[in-house]
C-alpha cells in the first residue's frame, strides 16, 4: 500500500467547555468541516500542511534543530503523534485543512487523531475507534499538559456526545440540534488559555463554583437536547457564555456579537472552545449566519457528523 488517507470531523463544545478539564461534565458534537490527514510512503519524514501559520510549509523531520522552537510548536501534536508510535518508518505526513489551526474547532485534536488512525493503518495495526479515541487523549494532554478527553473522544467517535461528570465514561444523546458556527482568527492557543484559566482557579474557589455552574448549565441542556427544546438550550447558551466570559476566557468581537444576539432576540449563542476568539456557536435561525458573518466570522459546515474519523487506502 501506497498511502492511507484519514478523514476526520472538527468538532464544536456546545456546552461545558474549560469546566470539563476539571471534572465537570460537558457536550460536543462532531461536525461536517473535516480535516484530511495523508501518510504516504517516503524517504524521509517530512510533514507537510496547507494551513500553518509559517505558510505552505514541507519539514523534515530527522533534519528538524532542536533551536527551531517555532516549528515545534507548530509541529507539536504531529510530531508527538509519530513518536507515539514504536515502529517509526519514513512517512510523508499531509495535512489539509479548510480551517485555519487553533481556532476553537478542535484543529489539534484532529490533528493527532488523523495521523494515530492513518499511521496506524499504515503499519498494519487495526485499531477502533474507541482506541484511537483513548490514544490520541492521551497525545493531546502530554504535549498540552492540560486538557480533557473530549475534543478527542469526539473527532474519533462522531456525533453528539455527552462526556458525565468526574467520570471516563462518553455517552451518545439522542437529540437534534441545528446549529449556526463561524469563526475569528485567534492569537493565542488553547494549551495557552488553559494555562491562564488554572492560574485563576489556583487562586481561590470562585472559579470552582463558576464551574459548578456551568456543570448544572450542561445537565439540563442534554436534557433540553433530548426533549427537543430549543428555546431553553438557547437561553442556556446565553448563561454559559457569560460564565465563560467571567472566567476570561472570551474576546470583545465575541462578547459583542452574543450579546447584539441577544438584543435582537436570537434563540441563543456562544463562544465555543477554548476561547481567545476562535469560535461561535448559534442556535439555528434564519439570521443567524448573516449577524455572524456581519461581525467578520468565517462560516463553517455544521451538520452534524455520525461516523467520526474514517480511513482509506489509497495504492
Ligand atoms: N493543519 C494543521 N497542520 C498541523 N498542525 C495543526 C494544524 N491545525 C492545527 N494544528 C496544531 O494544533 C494547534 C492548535 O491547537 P489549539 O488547541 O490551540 O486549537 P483548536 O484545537 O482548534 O482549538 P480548541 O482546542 O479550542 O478546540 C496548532 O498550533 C498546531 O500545532
Ligand atoms: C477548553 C477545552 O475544554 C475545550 C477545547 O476545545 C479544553 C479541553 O477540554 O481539553
Ligand atoms: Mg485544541
Amino acid at each position: 500500500m501506497r498511502s492511507v488517507e484519514a478523514i476526520v470531523p472538527l468538532k464544536l463544545t456546545l456546552f461545558g467547555e474549560h469546566a470539563v478539564v476539571y471534572g465537570y461534565p460537558a457536550i460536543a458534537m462532531a461536525i461536517s468541516e473535516t480535516m484530511k490527514v495523508r501518510v504516504e510512503k517516503s524517504d524521509k519524514t517530512i510533514v507537510s500542511s496547507n494551513t500553518l501559520t509559517i505558510g505552505n510549509i514541507k519539514v523534515d523531520l530527522d533534519e528538524m534543530r532542536a533551536e527551531s522552537s517555532q516549528l515545534n510548536r507548530v509541529l507539536s501534536y504531529v510530531i508527538a503523534a509519530l513518536n507515539y508510535f514504536q515502529d517509526r518508518r519514513p512517512v510523508h505526513v499531509s495535512v489539509e485543512s479548510t480551517v485555519e489551526p487553533s481556532v476553537g474547532l478542535g484543529t489539534s485534536a484532529a490533528v493527532i487523531v488523523g495521523v494515530v488512525a492513518s499511521y496506524s493503518r499504515y503499519i498494519g495495526l487495526n485499531y477502533s475507534p474507541e482506541e484511537i479515541a483513548k490514544i490520541s487523549r492521551e497525545i493531546e494532554r502530554s504535549v498540552q499538559g492540560l486538557g480533557s478527553r473530549m475534543d478527542t473522544y469526539t473527532t474519533s467517535l462522531g456525533g453528539l456526545l455527552y462526556f458525565p461528570r468526574n467520570s471516563d465514561d462518553v455517552m451518545r444523546i439522542n437529540g437534534n440540534l441545528q446549529i449556526a458556527a463561524g469563526y475569528i482568527r485567534r492569537a493565542t492557543s488553547t494549551a495557552e488559555i488553559l494555562r491562564r484559566v488554572k492560574r485563576l482557579r489556583d487562586r481561590g474557589h470562585i472559579v470552582d463554583k463558576i464551574m459548578d455552574v456551568i456543570g448544572e448549565v450542561t445537565e439540563l441542556a442534554r436534557k433540553a437536547l433530548e426533549s427537543g427544546d430549543d428555546s431553553l438550550l438557547g437561553e442556556l447558551m446565553y448563561v454559559n457564555h457569560g460564565l465563560l466570559s467571567s472566567l476570561g476566557v472570551s474576546h470583545p468581537t465575541i462578547d459583542e456579537l452574543v450579546s447584539t444576539a441577544r438584543s435582537l432576540g436570537m434563540k441563543g449563542c456562544k463562544m465555543s472552545g477554548g476561547g481567545g476568539g476562535g469560535s461561535v456557536i448559534c442556535v439555528r435561525e434564519p439570521k443567524s449566519e448573516i449577524l455572524l458573518e456581519s461581525k467578520g466570522l468565517k462560516i463553517v459546515n455544521s451538520e452534524i457528523n455520525s461516523t467520526g474519523v474514517t480511513t482509506k487506502e489509497i495504492n
